[in-house]
């Protein structure tokens, strides 16, 4: 069996107004941009949350401060899946203390990323706050953890497989449904 793209979730255009639509958003619950700060979670969380940076400051003239978060060492997983983990940069320079802080991922998924997400920023600072931030939610929660913003909501089954690519990481911006069970090779 190998593993099949079976639909077009969000075209390049897509994923553009996704993510316009999200820093409007932003701005309307936070009630501006002051103090906030953008952390991108490794992979595509963190040219997603450039992303927003630019586009909040196009808004409201404010510069973001904006870092990246690498959860492996606070996978719940982490024993299981190898024993030497690569690890990737963190790299928060600023300040969390008085910042409500949005995390930023492509896919929400059982929520353990951001669970372990939630307590490697912990580590690093308090935050006034910490709201979610992600392209796709597609179901399946395995923790009670909810996103506050939304690119798209895409009900899944559990073999199915959310990729998405974006332009900083993958050449397009395109976010894929497959199907991890595929179709039978000849
Ligand atoms: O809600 P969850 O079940 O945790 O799934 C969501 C996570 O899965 C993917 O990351 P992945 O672990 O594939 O790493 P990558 O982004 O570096 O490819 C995705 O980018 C999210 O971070
Ligand atoms: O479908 C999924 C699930 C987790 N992470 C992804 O990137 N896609």
């Amino acid at each position: 069996m190998t593993p099949q793209p079976k639909a077009t979730i969000l075209t390049a255009d897509e994923v553009r107004r996704a993510m316009t639509r999200i820093a409007h958003e932003i701005v309307e619950r936070n009630k501006g941009a002051e103090n906030l700060a953008l952390i991108g979670v490794h992979t595509r969380g963190i040219p997603l949350a450039a992303r927003l940076a630019a586009k909040l400051e196009e808004l409201e003239g404010v510069a973001i401060p904006t870092g990246m978060l690498d959860i492996t060492l606070y996978r719940d997983d982490l024993s299981e899946i190898s024993h030497q983990p690569v690890i990737r940069e963190t790299h928060v320079p600023f300040d969390l203390a008085r910042r409500r802080v949005i995390l930023v991922d492509d896919v929400l998924y059982t929520g353990r990323t951001v669970r372990a997400a939630l307590d490697a920023l912990i580590d690093l600072g308090r935050p006034e706050g910490i709201q979610l931030a992600v392209l796709v939610d597609r179901g399946h929660r395995e923790l009670p953890i909810r996103a506050d913003y939304v690119g798209k909501n895409l009900p899944t089954a559990k073999s199915e497989l959310v990729k998405v690519k974006l332009l900083e990481t993958d050449g397009l911006d395109l976010v894929e449904l497959w199907d991890l069970n595929g179709t039978a090779d000849q």
